[in-house]
C-alpha cells in the first residue's frame, strides 16, 4: 500500500496533491525507460537492432529511389565503446527533414502510408541514436548527399528527452565521394556477444534481398563478410493503397467515416477503400439495410378461389375517380398482385405505384399519395390481414381463439414450416408452429412485418418453446434453423435509402451495422502491387543458394486481408544433404524481407509450425507437436503494408488469425512436396533393397533348378526386370547388327533416353541421331515405349567396337541394364 493509500479517507486535498505529481511524459523520456521495448536491451543486443534498423532503412530509402542497394555495415571497437558505421547510396535525406528524421521519437514517412516497407513505426533509428547517447554520451553523427546535389551536409545531433526534439550540436556542409547516401555514425556501450546473430542478420538480408550489396567489417573478421547481389533486377515497385473493407475496426471506420469528404455511403465506400465500385457498394449497402432496417417478410398473394379481394378492398378504398378508372386501378393492381410469387409490403407499393401511373396515362386520372397510400393498405390488409382485428398491447397473445388463427399468414407460415422441417413431424405441431409464428409476426412494429435476421432467430425460439410447452413437441436447433431461413431467405430487402454518412458517424449502432455489411459482402481480394512478395521461384534460389540440400520446395500464397491490410505468406523447406540431421529443424523468419533473429519462441510463425502434425510430412516429432527434428530448414515470409509485429522492437509477429492461417497453408504447401519426396525416396530405397536381393538369390536359384533337373541352367536375364516390373535394355549383337531391345514391364508409358557411346561408326539407324565426338559416335533414341510393350533399337557397325550405354528418363531403381 502506499502512503496515500493508507491515509485516504482522512484527509481532504488528496487528489490536489497527487494531481501535483503529475505532469507529461515526452515519449522520448518513455523509451528511454523501456529501451528493451525497442529491442535495446542490452549492450550486445542493442548493437545488432542498430545495424537493422540503419540497414532496414537503407533498403528501404534505396529501392524506393530505384537505386540498387550498396551497403557498407562497419563496427569498430574505440577504447571501450563501440562505433558502429552505415552508409548506403540512396536518395539522401534534405537538410530540412535531416535532424527529425534522426532526432525525433515517431517521426516517419511510412506510419501513415499503406505499402509494404521494411520501417513502419517511425521510431527505428531514432531510437538508435538515443541509445548511443544515453550509452556513450556522443551525439549521432550523420553526412548525408541528397541526390543531384554536389555537397553533402553533416550534423551531429542528440534527442532532447524532454522536448523529443533534435538538439543540433554541428550543422556544415562537406564534401563526400558517395554521389548520393547517407552516412551514420552511432557510438555506444556495446559487446559483440551477439555476433551470431548479427552475422545471421545480414546474411538472411542477403538471402531475402538478392538485389542488395552488403559488406560487413567488424572486428571478429579477418576478412569483411561480403554478399555480392544475385540479380540487378530491384524487387517489384509498389504502390500505396487504401484499406480494404474486409479488415478496418470499428474505431477506424468511425473515424474514416468522420473524416470522409462524401456524404452518401455509396461515395464513401468508393472512395475511401480499396476494391469497392459501383456494384459492390450497393451490395454493401443492400446488406446493411438487411441489418440496419431488417428485412421484410413477403407472403404468398391470394390465388384463384381465394377468399382475399384484393380488387375489392383497393376499389373500395379508392373515392371519386370515377368507375372505369377505379376499376382499371383495383384490378390492375389484384392482377399483378396475383402473378407475384410472394410480395411484401414495399414491393406491394412499387406495384400500387407502377399501376397508378398507368392508368393516370390512359385515363387522365391522377392518383395522388393519398388514394396510393390508402389502396396499399387496403390491399395489404387483403393480402396479409395486417391491421385487421383490435390492436394488441404488444404482449404477444397465444390465445388460440385469437385472431392469429384466422390470419391468411398461418396458412402461409404452415407451407414454410411444413418444408423446412422434417417430414416425420406431426402436423398439429406444423400447424402449432405455424399459428404461434404469425401470432408473433402480427405483433411487430408496423404492418410492414420488418425484422433483422437476428430478432427472428428470437422469435422462432421463442414460439419453438411455446409449442413445446403446450403441444409436447419439440422444434429442435435444425428444425429452427431451417425455419429461420425459410422466411429470411424469402423476405425482401427494403428499399429505403442508407442515412447519410454523418448520421452513420454519429450512430456507433448504425457504423457497426455497416461494418458487418462490409465483411459479409464477397470483395475483390485487395490488390498486390502494394506487396512485393519473394516468390516462390526466390525463396527457393535463396535457400539453394545458403544451404546445400537434397530437396527444396517453396509456395507463396494469395494476398490476404487482416485489419484493412493485404499480406501475402511464403513458405520454403530445403531438406537433407548438408544440413544437420541433429536436434530441431532450423526455421528461418522473415516480415518485409527483414530477417527476426530474436525472440523466436514467441513468434506466431514458430506456434503454427509447432502445431502442424509434422509426422504426417515424413518428419520426425516428438510426441506429436513441437518443433520437427531433422536436416531441414523452413523459412517463412509474410509482406504485408502493416506487419503485426509483437513489440515495437519487430523482432516477432503477434498471433493474429487470419495471418496464422495463412502461414500454415503456405507451410502446408511447400510441406506437402517435402512428404511426396521423402515417401518416393523410401519407396526407392526398399525397391532398391529388393532388387539387391533378387539380384542375389536369382541365380542362386537358377543353378539349384538346373543342379536339381539335370537340365541346363535356365535363361534369368530378363527374370530380374520382369518381377520388379522394370524397364529393361538388353543388347544383341548379330554379326554387324547391334540392337537395344528396350522392353517396358512397368504399368505406365515410359519414354527412354538411350545414349550409345560407339568406338565405330554406327550406320543403317533404324531411328534415332548420330553424332560424331572425337572418334566417338554416339546413337542417340527417345522411343515411347507402352507399358508391357517392348522396342527394338537397331543399328549396324564394323569390326568389333566397344560400346557405352547410358539410360536416362526413367530413375534409377526401376531400371535393369544388359548391355
Ligand atoms: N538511410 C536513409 N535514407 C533515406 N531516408 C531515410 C534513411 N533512414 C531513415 N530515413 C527516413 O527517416 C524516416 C524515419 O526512420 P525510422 O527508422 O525512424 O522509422 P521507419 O523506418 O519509418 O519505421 P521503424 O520505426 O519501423 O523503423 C523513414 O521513414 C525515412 O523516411
Amino acid at each position: 500500500m502506499t502512503s496515500f493509500q493508507s491515509t485516504i479517507g482522512d484527509e481532504e486535498g488528496i487528489a490536489e496533491e497527487l494531481a501535483e505529481g503529475q505532469r507529461e511524459i515526452s515519449i522520448a523520456e518513455f523509451f528511454e525507460k523501456n529501451k528493451h521495448m525497442l529491442g535495446f536491451d542490452s549492450g550486445a543486443r542493442g548493437l545488432v537492432t542498430a545495424v537493422k534498423e540503419a540497414v532496414d532503412n537503407a533498403l528501404d530509402a534505396t529501392e524506393e529511389a530505384g537505386v540498387l542497394p550498396d551497403i557498407y555495415i562497419e563496427i569498430e571497437e574505440v577504447g571501450d565503446y563501440y562505433r558502429l558505421v552505415i552508409e548506403d547510396n540512396g536518395p539522401g535525406i534534405t537538410k530540412e527533414q535531416l535532424p527529425k528524421v534522426f532526432g525525433k521519437l515517431l517521426y516517419g514517412s511510412r506510419f501513415h502510408a499503406r505499402e509494404q516497407s521494411r520501417g513502419q513505426q517511425g521510431i527505428g533509428i531514432s531510437a538508435a541514436v538515443l541509445y548511443s547517447q544515453l550509452t556513450s554520451g556522443q551525439p549521432a553523427k550523420i553526412t548525408s548527399r541528397p541526390k543531384g546535389q554536389s555537397r553533402a551536409q553533416y550534423f551531429e545531433l542528440i534527442i532532447d528527452t524532454d522536448t523529443n526534439e533534435p538538439e543540433i550540436k554541428a550543422d556544415e556542409e562537406t564534401t563526400w565521394d558517395r554521389p548520393h547516401g547517407t552516412r551514420i555514425e552511432l557510438e555506444m556501450e556495446a559487446n559483440m556477444r551477439a555476433r551470431q546473430q548479427l552475422h545471421d542478420y545480414v546474411k538472411h538480408t542477403a538471402v531475402v534481398n538478392p538485389h542488395a550489396r552488403l559488406e560487413l567489417r567488424e572486428p571478429g573478421l579477418d576478412e569483411p563478410m561480403k554478399f555480392e547481389r544475385a540479380t540487378d533486377e530491384l524487387p517489384a515497385e509498389t504502390e500505396e493503397i487504401r484499406p480494404h473493407p474486409h479488415g478496418v475496426e470499428l474505431g477506424a471506420l468511425i473515424k474514416m467515416l468522420e473524416a470522409t469528404e462524401s456524404y452518401s455511403v455509396s461515395g464513401f465506400l468508393q472512395g475511401e477503400f480499396t476494391r469497392v465500385g459501383k456494384k459492390t457498394a450497393d451490395n454493401v449497402i443492400d446488406n446493411f439495410r438487411d441489418v440496419y432496417y431488417g428485412r421484410e417478410l413477403a407472403w404468398s398473394p391470394p390465388r384463384a378461389h381465394d377468399e382475399r379481394d384484393v380488387a375489392g378492398a383497393v376499389a373500395d378504398a379508392v373515392a371519386n375517380k370515377g368507375e372505369e378508372a377505379t376499376t382499371a386501378f383495383s384490378e390492375g393492381v389484384a392482377e399483378t398482385v396475383a402473378s407475384s410469387d410472394r410480395l411484401s409490403r414495399s414491393e406491394l407499393a412499387a406495384i400500387v405505384d407502377n399501376v397508378a401511373d398507368t392508368v393516370a396515362d390512359d385515363t387522365g386520372k391522377t392518383f395522388g399519395e393519398t388514394v396510393r397510400a390508402n389502396a396499399v393498405n387496403a390491399a395489404w390488409r387483403a393480402i396479409t390481414g395486417a391491421g385487421d382485428g383490435e390492436e394488441t398491447d404488444g404482449e404477444t397473445s397465444d390465445d388460440e381463439n385469437g385472431r392469429a388463427t384466422e390470419s391468411p399468414l398461418v396458412a402461409d407460415a404452415y407451407a414454410l414450416v411444413d418444408d423446412a422441417t422434417s417430414t416425420r413431424k406431426d402436423d398439429a405441431a406444423v400447424r402449432a408452429m405455424a399459428e404461434a409464428l404469425a401470432r408473433r409476426f402480427g405483433n411487430l412494429d408496423g404492418d410492414a412485418f420488418r425484422i433483422t435476421s437476428d430478432d427472428l432467430e428470437r422469435l422462432v425460439a421463442d414460439a419453438a418453446s411455446f409449442v413445446a410447452e403446450q403441444h409436447d413437441a419439440t422444434f429442435g436447433e435444425t428444425a429452427r434453423e431451417n425455419v429461420v431461413e425459410a422466411f429470411w431467405s424469402r423476405a425482401r430487402t427494403v428499399p429505403d435509402d442508407p442515412p447519410k454518412v454523418a448520421a452513420i458517424a454519429g450512430s456507433r449502432d448504425a457504423a457497426a451495422d455497416l461494418l458487418e455489411a462490409m465483411r459479409t459482402t464477397d470483395i475483390l481480394a485487395p490488390p498486390t502491387d502494394c506487396l512485393a512478395p519473394i516468390t516462390a521461384e526466390l525463396v527457393e534460389a535463396g535457400l539453394r543458394k545458403e544451404y546445400d540440400a537434397d530437396f527444396y520446395a517453396a509456395a507463396t500464397r494469395d494476398a490476404e486481408v487482416h485489419g484493412g491490410d493485404p499480406f501475402i505468406v511464403e513458405a520454403g523447406i530445403a531438406y537433407g544433404g548438408e544440413i544437420p540431421a541433429e536436434g530441431s529443424v532450423e526455421l528461418l523468419r522473415f516480415a518485409n524481407r527483414v530477417p527476426l533473429v530474436y525472440q523466436r519462441g514467441a513468434c506466431a510463425t514458430t506456434d503454427v509450425i509447432k502445431n502442424i502434425g509434422w509426422r504426417n510430412y515424413g518428419l520426425d516429432q516428438p510426441g506429436g507437436s513441437g518443433l520437427p527434428n531433422g536436416p531441414a530448414v523452413i523459412s517463412i515470409h509474410v509482406a504485408s503494408t502493416n506487419v503485426p509485429f509483437t513489440s515495437e522492437s519487430k523482432d516477432a509477429l503477434a498471433n493474429v488469425p487470419a495471418i496464422e492461417d495463412e502461414i500454415e497453408l503456405a507451410v502446408r504447401e511447400a510441406a506437402r512436396e517435402l512428404k511426396s519426396y521423402l515417401n518416393k525416396r523410401r519407396s526407392m530405397q526398399q525397391r532398391r533393397e529388393k532388387q539387391d536381393v533378387l539380384g542375389k538369390i536369382l541365380p542362386e536359384m537358377a543353378d539349384k533348378v538346373s543342379e536339381v533337373t539335370g537340365r541346363p541352367r535356365p535363361d534369368i536375364d530378363g527374370a530380374l526386370a520382369r518381377i520388379m516390373n522394370n524397364v529393361s535394355v538388353e543388347r544383341e549383337v548379330n554379326g554387324e547388327t547391334v540392337s537395344l531391345v528396350v522392353e517396358n514391364h512397368s504399368d505406365v508409358n515410359e519414354q527412354v533416353e538411350i545414349t550409345d557411346i560407339v568406338s565405330a561408326e554406327p550406320t543403317d539407324l533404324s531411328e534415332g541421331t548420330v553424332v560424331d565426338m572425337d572418334g566417338e559416335w554416339f546413337v542417340q533414341w527417345k522411343p515411347e515405349v507402352p507399358s508391357g510393350d517392348e522396342r527394338e533399337l537397331t543399328y549396324a557397325v564394323d569390326g568389333d567396337p566397344e560400346f557405352e550405354v547410358s539410360v536416362g528418363g526413367v530413375e534409377t531403381e526401376k531400371l535393369t541394364v544388359n548391355a
